[in-house]
């Protein structure tokens, strides 16, 4: 809080002496709640010293409004102007924050770097515990460019946090005010079974099959089973011929054997089953619902994965709020028909474009799983198997083989 001209001008002559790496401005004039924390007259020494040294500058709507001279801002399409209005002060970002706008369902953030702009979106967590969200989301842009992130990912990484610590803080009752605090230390406190998602559980990603486990004569939880015993490090139930009733069971049924050896379960294409059994997450496809709708129906903490052909639907994926993408098909298969193969080539273009990480698919086997794994791209994490585990009549046998493979090619390609 900057009550003063005198305060930011001497800030301003402070931060000229002793340059900071990353300058993020929290123009805090209006808090979430209505007060007003500083008063108009310091506007002309924000827009005319303060905001043209920042990086990055995260108004809320009533900020960024006093910022322009009280222009009402009421969509989105506003939201996305008065970005661009205050990026011509003079900061490099601007993150203009749509927590309030009225009659939004979701909770949209419009970020513009000068070039793009990128919404944001997250479901709005009905809790009357929400002071604080703006400074949250300032800060947590800082601690991420103090980490050395690049300004965007910064930014996603901030929204992701202050939508996970609403969701966590929401029923606590502290005090006898209308508006309640966050509570910021959810993962010191939270004794939650599910672990975060970690890339690294791509490295052997066990997708079931509904028709191989019947021509074989297994259940899909004897699948699940016999995969985590031979060592899969995820499990995703691509059960398309199974009906709801039965997929839903099978599901929870697969949950608490994946929570026991603390193996993340997701679940393709169905959001509905996933939500349903509480699922780690969901694997969606380009034809799904898109993965910021799915990621408002899941929440923050919930495993979203999408699957990319392309270097553009890698970048969606990312800006949508996915965690990982499923590319391919690497190599020809049976499994999906009419699916366009992209070869080594084409995996290698999604990979180097994707800010996520990437878990191929398609044909992988013992046979070529080094190949792929030598692409030599680092945010190339796993493969993702079908039939090389669950068209055969051992699959544990099989898991455990496909996992020495693997090992061996990280071996090598150290
Ligand atoms: C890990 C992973 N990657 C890609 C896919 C394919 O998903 P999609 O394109 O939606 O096709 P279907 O699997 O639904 O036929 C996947 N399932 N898993
Ligand atoms: C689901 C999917 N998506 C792209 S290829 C593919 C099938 C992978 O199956 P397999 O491992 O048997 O080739
Ligand atoms: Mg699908």
């Amino acid at each position: 809080m900057l009550p003063s001209t005198g305060i930011v001008k001497t800030l301003c002559q402070s931060l000229k002496e002793f340059p900071v790496q990353a300058l993020v401005v929290d123009p805090v004039m209006v808090s979430t709640s209505g007060h007003t924390l500083a008063g108009p007259s310091i506007l002309d020494s924000f827009r005319e010293e303060l905001l043209p040294m920042a990086d990055i500058v995260t108004p809320n709507l009533k900020e960024a409004s006093a910022l322009l001279g009280g222009v009402p801002l009421e969509t989105i399409a506003d939201m996305r102007s008065a970005a661009k209005a205050i990026h011509d002060i003079g900061p490099r970002n601007v993150l203009v924050n749509g927590g309030d706008l009225p009659a939004s369902l979701d909770a949209v953030d419009v970020f513009y770097d000068g070039n793009d702009f990128y919404e944001f979106h997250s479901s709005r967590i009905m809790t009357p515990n929400t002071h604080g969200t703006g400074c949250t989301l300032a800060s947590t842009v800082a601690a991420e460019l103090a980490k050395g992130s690049q300004m965007l990912s910064a930014v996603k990484v901030a929204k992701r946090y202050v939508e996970a610590v609403l969701s966590y803080s929401k029923n606590i009752a502290i005090g006898g005010g209308c508006q309640g605090p966050m509570d910021h230390l959810l993962k010191l406190k939270s004794n939650v079974e599910r672990r975060p998602f970690d890339p690294c559980d791509l490295f052997l990603y066990a997708v079931t099959d509904s028709r191989m486990n019947k021509k074989w004569g297994r259940s899909i939880v004897d699948a699940v089973k016999a995969a985590i015993e031979g060592g899969a490090s995820i499990i995703q139930l691509r059960e398309k011929e199974v009906e709801t009733g039965d997929f839903l069971e099978a599901a929870k049924a697969c949950l608490k054997i994946c929570r026991v050896h603390g193996v993340p379960l997701l679940i393709n294409d169905r959001i509905d089953v996933a939500l349903a059994s509480d699922a780690d997450g969901v694997h969606i496809g380009q034809s799904d619902m898109p993965a910021h709708v799915a990621r408002a129906l899941l929440g923050p903490d919930k495993i979203i994965g999408v699957s990319c052909k392309t270097p553009e639907h890698a970048q969606q994926a990312w800006i949508d709020g996915a965690d990982y993408i499923g590319s391919g098909g690497v190599y020809p298969t049976n499994t999906k028909e009419n699916n366009k193969t992209i070869g080594l080539d084409g995996l290698k273009t999604v990979c180097v474009s994707s800010k996520l990480p990437v878990v191929a698919i398609g044909g992988i086997g013992m046979s070529n799983a080094q190949a792929v794994m030598r692409l030599g791209v680092p945010n190339l994490k796993g493969v993702a198997v079908v039939s090389a585990l669950f068209d055969r009549e051992c699959v544990m046998t099989e898991t455990r083989k496909l996992l020495e493979v693997l090992k061996e090619s990280t071996k090598i390609a150290k």
